[in-house]
């Protein structure tokens, strides 16, 4: 089997264009969605990742702001830029982009985070609440994921669904998403034994480990839907998954590439995240 490609960069086009209207009625009703970025450091993976995020919002009409702070910024100093930001009202999201440096708690960052702002889904109010079932911010590169799915009618009812890594931002929040739609889903890490016993059951395999090309069409049962989340940068400069894309794709019936497969699509879910922030409809509790 030769899979179908499913293009994360055309759905995203299609999901802005999409969004443009919804934008433009807010902004006539005098609402104008702003995302507030703050970026500590000079990663330059970071700051790439910033602009194309920058570039998205302006193309619907969502006006977006940059803090930056230096790489020696205090935890104290982002918490006191945080909550300037969770007391303004023009603030309708705030996305503190990861990793921070060592000196500062990721974890007290995010739970400093007004849920109610939270368009990247990422403290434990919102994820406690997808987790029930209920209303909340949904991580954006997992609701990219479900999105891809939908797109291409992929059944995901009654389907065992392979998560290969299970990091807070992706790995479980993706796994929890998919169970959350009926899917039977099972948790692969660095202390699974005998990945590939478990791979290979799958209906529905995600490859988030950050390891580039290291799922090989061995790991892929014939007919599964392959979908990989990992960024790599090769030495060359060139951008790669961590799945081999050549031989997975001669076995799996669906397949998203790297570029273009999910990458653009947590973007895009950020966007769709910061309107429903601007909306006023994320009824979450401090
Ligand atoms: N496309 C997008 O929008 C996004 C892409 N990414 C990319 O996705 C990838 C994963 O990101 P993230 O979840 O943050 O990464 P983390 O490093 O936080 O987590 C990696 C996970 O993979 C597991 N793992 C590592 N090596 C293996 C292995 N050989 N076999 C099985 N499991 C393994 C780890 O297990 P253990 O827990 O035991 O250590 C861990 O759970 C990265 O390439 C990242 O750049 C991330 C966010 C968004
Ligand atoms: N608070 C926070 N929220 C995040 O959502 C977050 C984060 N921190 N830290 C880093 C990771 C990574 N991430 C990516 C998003 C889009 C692309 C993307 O659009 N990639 C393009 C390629 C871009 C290029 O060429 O450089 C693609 O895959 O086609 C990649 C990676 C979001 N993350």
């Amino acid at each position: 089997m030769s899979a179908e490609i499913i293009n994360g960069k055309d759905l995203a086009q299609e999901i802005r264009t999409n969004m443009k209207a919804e934008v433009n009625e807010l902004i006539n009703e005098g609402i104008t969605p702003h995302l507030t970025v703050v970026l500590v450091g000079d990663n330059p993976a970071s700051k790439s990742y910033v602009r194309g995020k920058e570039k998205a919002a302006k193309e619907v009409g969502i006006s977006s702001s940059l803090i930056e702070l230096p790489s020696t910024a205090s935890e104290a100093e982002l918490l006191d830029v945080i909550q300037k930001l969770n007391g303004e009202p023009s603030v309708h999201g705030i996305l503190v982009q990861l990793p921070l440096p060592n000196q500062i708690s990721e974890q007290k960052v995010i739970e400093t985070i007004d849920p109610s702002k939270d368009v990247d889904g990422f403290h434990p109010v919102n994820i406690g609440r997808m987790m029930i079932g209920e209303d909340s911010f949904l991580p954006c590169t997992p609701y990219g994921i479900i999105t891809m799915l939908k797109s291409r009618d992929i059944k995901i009812e009654g389907k065992h669904a392979v998560i290969i890594g299970r990091s807070n931002i992706v790995g479980k929040p993706v796994g929890q998403l998919l169970l959350n739609e009926n899917a039977t889903v099972t948790y692969c890490h660095s202390r699974t034994k005998d990945l590939k016993e478990h791979t290979l059951q799958a209906d529905i395999l995600i490859a988030a480990i950050g390891k580039a090309d290291a799922i090989t069409s061995d790991y892929v049962k014939e007919g599964a839907v392959v979908i990989d989340v990992g960024i790599n940068r090769l030495e060359n400069g060139s951008l790669t998954g961590d799945v081999d894309f050549d031989s997975a794709s001669k076995k799996a019936s669906y397949i998203t590439p790297v570029p273009k497969g999910v990458g653009p699509m947590t973007i895009a879910m950020l966007l769709k995240n910061t309107v429903k922030a601007a909306k006023g409809l994320a009824v979450v509790g401090k």
